[in-house]
């Protein structure tokens, strides 16, 4: 059985109307009142002073509120309104103990304390004990009376009141039965009613519509205690499960959830006090709306401090998290759940209300980590598919193809994982995300499609580089008729076998065909361009082509032997020829001739360069004839295809000539200096009258051996010359080395043998006049080889310093 140590109070109101906020947080925490919900009633007592209101309250909850000494006298010692929890009462009842009223009529004064504690305890109760003596039944004067006047005048002053139940605790009932005496005091009841001033809506409004009025009446605590606390037991019992259907409780419209008693009883005080009308509904959502908010507000603040959110957020941060949806949906919901528990009883709208904003700022808060986790998904499928598509193009597989299963096997997968991201509660579209990973995947095939492209191409290119650049040289190196149809026929088969090859391997890129014809168009133009390029290179290197081309011809003969020139060659004849092939270098080499195109490039070249009668009449300037070459295009050529224009030709042949003169005038002297050497014997008649005539010089010298010795000496240094000239090859070039070979080798032994020959003779030679016919003869072999050279060197008949050689007249021979 419980009792009143089970209890506990306090002051809810003090004597001077003071809301104790504090003492009533700590009051419901220890009687764990906010756990209730709706489950819980509130009796107040109200009545006279000194009435034994307290001694009612702790005989029928087991209540300790502090009750008069009977033995001090009566005074008043409740103040204010107390609180406390009724003991072993089901569901959690509390009691409100109000302090009593002093038993007069205190006029309108609606300040009075007695006044708003009354509104205070219908606002708030479900049962309202009016505590009154019995004796009072009846009477005009009773103590009571004035105090139900209150209580129906302030009730007026809610607005939409609940039902409340005002029980009439009839105090030291006599012998008269209850029976007798209630229906005297529903008649006293009903007359305060009726005396009572209503608003006009209120008019007609029977007491019933307010109240459930109960009378019950109890023997004298302090004369038949026993009889008393037998029938406060019995009442006790009524007061058990009072909130169920048909209980003691009245319509529990206004309640408000346990949770929200604290604020609401304070809010509810606060109005009175400040004696402004009270609007119970209007209460009811004020009080919702504050307790929801403050409930969803700690289901927030929970819900930052949550260990699993916190772990999911940081690990989020790092990389995706598998069943991120799931993870971060159950602990939304479980703090969403915690809010719709506490705040269940509270006004539907303002509890959905707030449930909504509640969820609305959790979802605004996880949504970084889901846009986060969306980031990973895009960014990790991005490079997955990268990957992949790599894979697959280096496994042979044809690029469109596998863009499009790349695409659609990563999509799917970014699509699941999003799946797996979904937090069922947002339910957030990720559309965006998607779209982004679209493009960025359609961006990379592009770029690699781009790159792949190019490498084909570039690789064909260079292909056809390789395969024309070089033999293209080679024909027009050794120009000739045939050299452009060849290089045309070469051109032919590349491009037909470049394209080709091209073209099947973009049949993987499924491209468009104006696109794909456009690509092997454009192949097709870079290897006429490499032909074009090859041959506007070469036409540059012309004038070292055709020098080396007339070097060839000229220097070697028909077996590419180099040529010795004996004097019995026709330079001539060979210089024509030479720089007839240099020439049809020079044509071949002044267009391109890659079409089908006919032009008169050679004809023209040769009859203005080459052709003698055309070139007489050139060199005659009395005879103005139209010079061919004196354009800038040929005829019948385009621009385009010209790599040598006709006045280029005519410069350049101009030059050639000019730098090939040299070669030819050295081969005109070979030949005179062959010629010259192979006629060194003087002619017979000569040698006659050399004998006749110097038969007596011949006979001097055979006779005197000195002469004889000078002789021998002369005839070495003679032989030594001519070896030397033999040797050399070119007299003009020799002769000074040879002359000081000889002086070098010889002159030494001649004069020794001079000194012998000196010695022996005793000096006579040297006044001899033979001696001195010697020394003549030297010298004028000396003289006769040097002037034998000068001739030669000047009857050559080829004027070196000109520019322009006639080759119509031969070289004048010595
Ligand atoms: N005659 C009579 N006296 C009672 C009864 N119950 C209590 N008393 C006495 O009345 C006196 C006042 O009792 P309380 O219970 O303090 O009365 P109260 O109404 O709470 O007093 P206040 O809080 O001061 O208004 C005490 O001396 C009690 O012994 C009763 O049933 N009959």
């Amino acid at each position: 059985m419980a009792t009143s140590d089970e209890c506990c109070s306090v002051q809810l109101i003090d004597g001077d109307g003071s809301f104790n906020d504090t003492g009533i947080e700590s009051f419901i925490k220890e009687v764990k009142l906010h756990e209730c919900g709706l489950s819980y009633a509130v009796v107040s007592i109200m009545g006279p002073q000194s009435s034994g209101k307290s001694t009612l309250l702790n005989n029928l909850f087991y209540t300790n509120f502090r009750e008069m000494d009977a033995f001090k006298g009566r005074s008043q010692t409740t103040k204010g309104i107390w609180m406390a929890k009724c003991a072993g009462i089901e569901p959690c009842t509390i009691v409100m103990d109000l302090e009593g009223t002093d038993g007069r009529e205190r006029g309108e004064d609606d300040t009075a304390f007695e006044k708003q504690s009354a509104l205070f305890a219908l606002a708030v109760s479900d049962i309202v004990l009016i505590n009154m003596w019995c004796h009072d039944i009846g009477r005009e004067q009773a103590a009571n009376k004035p105090l139900l006047k209150t209580v129906f005048q302030v009730m007026m002053r809610l607005f939409s009141p609940r039902k409340t139940t005002l029980m009439f605790v009839i105090r030291d009932k006599t012998r008269t039965p209850l029976e007798n005496l209630e229906p005297v005091l529903r008649e006293d009841i009903q007359k305060i009613w009726d005396s009572v001033p209503k608003p006009q809506a209120h008019k007609e409004t029977p007491l019933s519509e307010f109240f459930n009025v109960e009378v019950v009446a109890l023997s004298s605590y302090e004369e038949k205690e026993e009889q008393f606390k037998e029938q406060v037991a019995n009442l006790r019992q009524r007061f058990n499960h009072s909130i169920a259907p048909g209980g003691l409780a009245g319509d529990r419209r206004g309640v408000v959830p346990a949770s929200g008693f604290s604020f609401s009883a304070q809010q509810i005080w606060k109005v009175i006090k400040e004696n402004k009308d009270l609007d119970l509904p209007a209460h009811k959502v004020m009080v919702a709306t504050v307790r929801c908010e403050e409930i969803a507000n700690e289901k927030f603040t929970g819900f930052t401090a949550n260990e699993n959110w916190c772990l999911l957020e940081e690990a989020v941060q790092s990389g995706p998290v598998a069943g991120f949806g799931k993870k971060l949906n159950s602990i939304l919901c479980t703090s969403l759940s915690e809010y719709d528990a506490e705040a269940t009883y509270f006004d539907e709208g303002v509890r959905s209300a707030k449930r909504k904003q509640l969820e609305e700022k959790l979802l605004q808060l996880v949504q970084p980590a889901y846009l986060s986790m969306l980031g990973h998904l895009r960014s990790g499928t991005l490079e997955k598919f990268k990957e992949a598509f790599e894979e697959a193009l280096n496994g042979g597989e044809g690029f469109s193809l596998a863009a499009r299963n790349c695409t659609q096997s990563y999509m799917a997968l970014f699509d699941e994982r999003c799946t797996d991201a979904n937090v069922e509660l947002a339910n957030w579209d990720c559309s965006k995300v998607r779209d982004k990973l679209c493009r960025d995947i359609d961006t990379h095939v592009a770029s690699v499609r781009a790159a792949k492209l190019l490498e084909l191409t570039s690789s064909y290119e260079a292909k056809l580089n390789e395969a024309l650049a070089g033999p293209v040289e080679a024909f027009l190196d050794g120009a000739n008729n045939e050299t452009w149809p060849s290089i045309k026929k070469l051109l032919q088969r590349e491009t037909v076998s470049a394209v080709s090859g091209l073209s099947s391997a973009l049949s993987g890129f499924e491209m468009d065909a104006k696109d794909k014809e456009k690509m092997l168009t454009s192949l097709q133009d870079y290897a006429r361009g490499v032909v074009e390029a090859k041959a506007r290179e070469e036409a540059g290197r012309v004038l070292i082509r055709m020098k080396d081309r007339f070097s060839t011809l000229f220097s070697h003969d028909s077996d590419s032997m180099p040529r010795v020139w004996t004097g019995k060659e026709d330079i001539r004849a060979i210089t024509k020829t030479a720089r007839s092939a240099s020439l049809k270098l020079l044509s071949v080499m002044a267009a391109i001739r890659l079409d089908d195109d006919v032009d008169n490039i050679e004809n023209t070249l040769t009859s203005a360069l080459v052709d003698t009668k055309s070139n007489a009449a050139v060199a005659d300037k009395s005879i103005t004839t139209f010079d061919p070459l004196a354009s800038s295009s040929w005829e019948q050529v385009p621009p385009a295809k010209t790599l040598i224009t006709p006045v280029q030709c005519k410069s350049l042949w101009r030059q050639f000539r000019a730098e090939t003169e040299y070669s030819v005038t050295q081969a005109i002297s070979a030949q005179e200096a062959s010629r010259r050497n192979n006629n060194w014997m003087p002619p017979p008649w000569a040698i006659v009258a050399l004998v006749v005539l110097g038969f007596n010089e011949f006979m001097t010298l055979l006779r005197n051996p000195l002469y004889l010795g000078v002789l021998f000496v002369g005839y070495l240094t003679v032989k030594a010359l001519w070896v030397q000239l033999n040797i050399s090859g070119e007299f003009q070039h020799g002769v000074l080395p040879g002359l000081l070979s000889i002086s070098t080798k010889f002159l030494p032994t001649v004069m020794n043998l001079l000194t012998k020959l000196a010695e022996q003779g005793q000096s006579p030679a040297t006044n001899n006049p033979q001696t001195n016919s010697g020394a003549t003869a030297f010298k004028s072999f000396q003289n006769g080889s040097s002037s034998s050279n000068t001739s030669s060197s000047a009857s050559s008949g080829v004027t070196a310093s000109g520019n322009d050689i006639d080759y119509s007249s031969p070289p004048k021979e010595d």
